[in-house]
């Protein structure tokens, strides 16, 4: 009964890379880091928000079964089912985004929802597409329908989880901000950019896996008072 209370009462909202995984692992997840996930979330709402593409997943993060991702920055929730989250015209915003990069030879992946520019702050990217709009990850630029960020994402999730608790969110990038602005707590992992960790509640003395385990850790000792 007291897991079924843990489970309703808090959610960890989880980035991915230098978060849960390291630089120096290839961004590949420790088996211990993988193994204390997948046990607090048979208790407790853990959701993975990154903005990474489900196709990573299965190399990066083998055998992690939290309770739902939120990929490609926002735009894609999986849980039960897999929702897009993004406007009815996204796909021609999209298309006019990848003419307007392809005219100017910048070289782009598609994700299932949004576009990749690896390297995107060293060739000073910009873009005046209507509707669409650019979100950084460090050196990374990921093109996302306007409005449409890690905290929109989770934000939906929650509503289709109906989840009417307490959001306790960890990264350490620019993109996380939007996923701190709808969390209750805040928390930066040691390896975290100083701009993020001034935001946050609590900033972690450990680095990515090793911060997310004595979060989890807290919360399960119940130290965090939020
Ligand atoms: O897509 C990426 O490069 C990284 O994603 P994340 O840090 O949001 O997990």
């Amino acid at each position: 009964m007291r897991e079924l209370e843990s489970r309703f009462r808090i959610m960890v909202a989880s980035d991915f890379d230098r978060t849960l995984s390291s630089e120096k692992d290839g961004f590949v997840m420790r088996r211990e880091v993988v193994e204390e996930v997948n046990r607090f979330s048979k208790s407790y709402h853990f959701v993975v928000v990154t903005g990474r593409e489900r196709k990573y997943m299965e190399v990066l993060a083998p055998g992690l079964n939290p309770t739902a991702w939120v990929m490609e920055n926002g735009a894609l929730l999986v849980h039960k089912v897999i929702d897009v989250n993004a406007p009815s015209n996204w796909p021609s915003v999209r298309t006019l985004v990848e003419q307007t990069l392809r005219r100017r030879g910048v070289r782009y992946s598609r994700g299932e929802v949004i576009i990749y520019v690896d390297g995107g702050r060293s060739q000073k990217l910009e873009l005046d597409v209507k509707g669409a709009s650019i979100e950084w990850n460090r050196n990374d630029a990921m093109i996302m329908p306007t409005g449409v960020n890690k905290g929109t994402g989770l934000t939906k999730l929650k509503e289709a989880l109906n989840f009417q608790g307490k959001v306790i969110a960890v990264g350490d990038s620019e993109n996380d901000f939007a996923l701190f602005k709808v969390a209750d707590f805040k928390v930066a992992v040691g390896n975290a950019l100083p701009e993020v960790k001034r935001e946050a509640d609590l900033v972690l003395d450990e680095d990515d896996g090793e911060g997310v385990k004595k979060l989890l850790k807290m919360i399960e000792e119940d130290e965090l008072k939020i």
